[in-house]
């Protein structure tokens, strides 16, 4: 990939707000831009499962300019394609208006939209001064967003979270969308609720922000999205035009896999079970699928988190597969995952040669529900993909409300966690 100089171009040229979204096909349910996570293999097996739009992971734009080597790991020719990835949005971390123009050149031919993030909390986002801190510089976010807007021929969205003050949360959104951005996601949490503060997602300040704001302003809403039926809860209760879910989709990726029926919820008959939460080896099968026809560097050096995340409550119980997972370096093959896949599906076989566990093979309603979105907890068997409920002070709670025992995967996990 070769850098051209930027070419200015009227914003009045491109498609604004509403008529873009509609032309990329008005989605609904969308997958985040995760690190190390949102890449292409992962990208085309949530497709294949209803996601209707995509980020990839954040890329840095400086890096993604100036050093080839991570240009090419990122981001190459199949990404963007246009009969397997797309519609796609790429999202860039910057704090140099022009640095980021240039790494926005470089994709704007393979990609719909170009997103600035304005949400990483970490540490490396706070020295790197990016993502959320840029919060606190209101004139260089108007810099970032509008230099694209005036001179990208696509496109220009941002990712926010919000502020403990709805009003400012107001205030900082109208001030995102005069500098152009055309779409808006808005993750419900404050730059604070991050690691064991996460919390839940504030889905009130999203419903106010779409109350204030033009019918015409696209506006995401993202957090608190476990179970497919959330995502309807969610539209319902925040008018938003979509859906966006990160940690939901890393557990089971066949989260997005119904139509939006505005159904309240969804009866888990046995049909809909294979459908809504799949057992781990079909799902692993597919992964493999995806990842051995996809040659590039990140969706390789995503694969150890993924089959963490997948396998999770499986991986408590068959611990040889979890040293094999575990194992996983950078000089792992595909023959490594094809051996894990095969492993795995050798265990779910012989799981259900044995007439008793068809049994057992049902989700159960649990007995607690959330505050906010009135989701109802289910019991999935260790065999199925399933949500995943975050450590809070040391206890596993779901929704805030429901402690967990925590398992010998966490470690496992918060390591892969911590590289992202
Ligand atoms: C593994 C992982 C990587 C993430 N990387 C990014 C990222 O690159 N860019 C971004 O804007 N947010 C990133 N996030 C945040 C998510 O996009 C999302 O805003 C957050 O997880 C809340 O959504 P959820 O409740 O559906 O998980 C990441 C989250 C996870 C779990």
């Amino acid at each position: 990939m070769t850098l051209s100089a930027p070419a200015a171009l009227s914003p009045a040229a491109k498609l604004s707000g509403r008529a873009f979204y509609e032309s990329i096909g008005s989605p609904k349910k969308i997958v985040a831009p995760m690190v190390d996570q949102s890449e292409l293999a992962w990208r085309k097996l949530s497709r294949r499962l209803g996601a209707d739009l995509c980020y990839t992971p954040m890329l840095h734009a400086r890096l993604f300019v100036t050093q080839e080597k991570y240009r090419n790991a990122m981001f190459d020719a199949l990404d963007g394609h246009s009969n397997t990835d797309r519609p796609l949005i790429v999202q860039f971390c910057a704090n140099e208006p022009d640095m980021l123009l240039q790494a926005a050149k470089l994709v704007e031919n393979q990609c719909d939209a170009v997103d600035l993030n304005l949400g990483c909390p970490q540490n490396i986002a706070r020295r790197g001064h990016y993502g959320s801190f840029l919060q606190d510089d209101w004139d260089l976010i108007y810099k970032l967003i509008n230099n694209l807007h005036v001179n990208l021929s696509i496109p220009v969205t941002a990712k926010i979270r919000i502020f403990p003050s709805r009003e400012k949360t107001l205030a900082y959104a109208r001030h995102v969308l005069s500098a152009g951005a055309q779409i808006l996601t808005v993750h419900g949490r404050t730059r604070e609720m991050k690691g064991q503060q996460t919390g839940l997602a504030d889905w009130k300040v999203i419903r106010f922000l779409r109350e204030q704001l033009p019918p015409e302003t696209v506006i995401f809403a993202n957090g608190n999205i476990l179970y497919h039926e959330d995502i309807n809860r969610c539209l319902k209760f925040t008018g938003v035009d979509a859906v966006m879910s990160a940690e939901g989709n890393l557990y089971n990726p066949a989260i997005f896999v119904k139509p939006i029926t505005y159904k309240e919820a969804i009866p888990v008959d046995c049909e809909s079970m294979e459908e809504l939460f799949p057992r781990v080896d079909r799902i692993l099968r597919e992964y493999f699928e995806f990842l051995k026809d996809t040659p590039a560097e990140a969706s390789h050096s995503a694969a150890k988190s993924h089959l963490f995340r997948l396998l999770r409550p499986f991986l408590s119980q068959h611990t040889a597969v979890r040293a094999e997972v575990a194992a996983i370096n950078r000089n792992s093959t595909i023959d490594d995952f094809r051996m894990i896949t095969e492993h795995v599906e050798e265990i779910v076989r012989d799981l259900f040669a044995d007439d008793n566990v068809k049994e057992k093979d049902i989700i159960r309603r649990s007995d607690q529900s959330s505050d906010q979105s009135g989701a109802e907890y289910k019991d999935v068997p260790y065999w199925r993909v399933q949500p995943y409920f975050r450590p809070v002070n040391g206890q596993i709670l779901f929704g805030g409300k429901r402690p967990l025992e925590e398992d010998k995967n966490d470690n496992e996990e918060r390591k892969e966690q911590k590289k992202t």
